[in-house]
């Protein structure tokens, strides 16, 4: 696949400013909101807050620490859940025909951490203050985005986005930790990248230095490299906001694949996903009623059974690769 594609690297992702949001101004918003309905993506810019990049730092190191061990030892971590503990990789369809993924995951939800679960692992339990203050960053930082896209949207009461992520309600926001070993030469291209798909989440928090990540942009319908940039995460919507949203947010296609045929680095991504609060509902856009934890469940189930895959693969990227390209175009057009 890499192989054969141009290599393209994406020019239209805005930067928004974290600075200019947290002091409100109206402009950044306003950006914002252009970015969430266009593009679906924006880089945010983290160099105003230093404790968020030296925790970016930290949690690399953690990172490279975990993933080093032996395969036996990280499997006593697995959990046999999509929200906490470890899943090795190859476990999920990759992006390549006859491929499998080519990432391994340590991940924790939100609310584990908040209850002191004793389904955390030891690893995640003698690090737990440090990975909790990083998931308690990125969850302020995509919490006060959704309070600026209200405000923009001229939102009040019960019908302002946050009204549906509030604590103490259940939730699955989970933080993941990715890790993709880079491809020895010898091997065969079995195990490679990250299946196409829309996010399970209302805001995506994703900090990564390395190349890989793709989006089908909607502006030009072509799959663009996102560059991974110094101090600034990638952002993007995930369903329950596009849904919530009646559309008009883009919760758009993406997936990870080598920049060469082989990955020659180590790639390490740090994602966060706001979730909503387990009861929050929403339509799809064939109409059906779902609740955010149903959502949840059917779409890991389709990702997880690649016999249902072909099927049910629109579930994946929630119907949207073409329906969503011209809702994006009718949105620009109609501007
Ligand atoms: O590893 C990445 O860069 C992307 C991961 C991703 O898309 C996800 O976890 O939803
Ligand atoms: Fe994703």
């Amino acid at each position: 696949m890499a192989i054969t594609e141009p290599i393209i690297v994406s020019k239209s992702l805005p930067t928004i400013h974290l600075d200019l949001l947290r002091a409100e101004n109206d402009m950044e918003s306003k950006k914002l909101l252009s970015a969430c309905r266009i593009q679906g993506f924006f880089y945010l810019d983290l160099t105003s807050d230093s404790e968020i990049c030296k925790l970016w730092e930290g949690m690399v190191a953690r990172m490279k620490d975990y993933f080093e061990q032996p395969l036996e030892v990280k499997m006593q971590d697995s959990r046999g859940s999509h929200n906490y503990g470890y899943i090795p990789v190859g476990t999920e369809p990759g992006p390549k025909p006859e491929t499998k993924d080519g990432y391994e995951t340590l991940k924790f939800s939100r609310r584990e951490f908040l209850k002191g679960s004793a389904d955390l692992t030891t690893a995640v339990r003698s690090e737990a203050d440090y990975f909790f203050s990083f998931i308690m960053h990125a969850h302020t930082i995509t919490f006060m985005i959704l309070e600026r896209l209200s405000t923009q949207l001229g939102l009040t009461g019960s019908s302002r986005f946050e009204a549906d992520h509030a604590d103490p309600g259940p939730s699955l926001s989970t933080l993941v930790l990715l890790h993709y070993p880079k491809h020895n030469n010898a091997t065969a291209l079995t195990n490679v990248g990250h299946l196409k798909h829309t996010d399970i989440s209302t805001l995506t928090f994703l900090l990564a230095k390395q190349w890989g990540l793709q989006f089908l942009s909607p502006e030009t319908n072509r799959w663009e490299f996102l560059e991974p940039r110094p101090g600034h995460a990638i952002i993007n919507v995930g369903n329950f906001l596009r849904f919530r949203s009646g559309g008009e947010m883009a919760s758009i296609v993406h997936r990870v694949i080598p920049l060469k045929e082989r990955q020659d680095e180590d790639r390490y991504s740090i994602v966060y996903l706001l979730r909503t609060n387990d009861d929050a509902s929403f339509n799809d856009p064939t109409g059906k009623k779902w609740t955010a934890k149903e959502w949840h469940d059917y779409k890991y189930e389709v990702f997880q059974s690649p016999t249902t895959l072909d099927a049910k693969g629109q579930i994946l990227t929630a119907m949207m690769e073409e329906n969503d390209k011209m809702v994006v175009r009718e949105g620009i057009t109609s501007e």
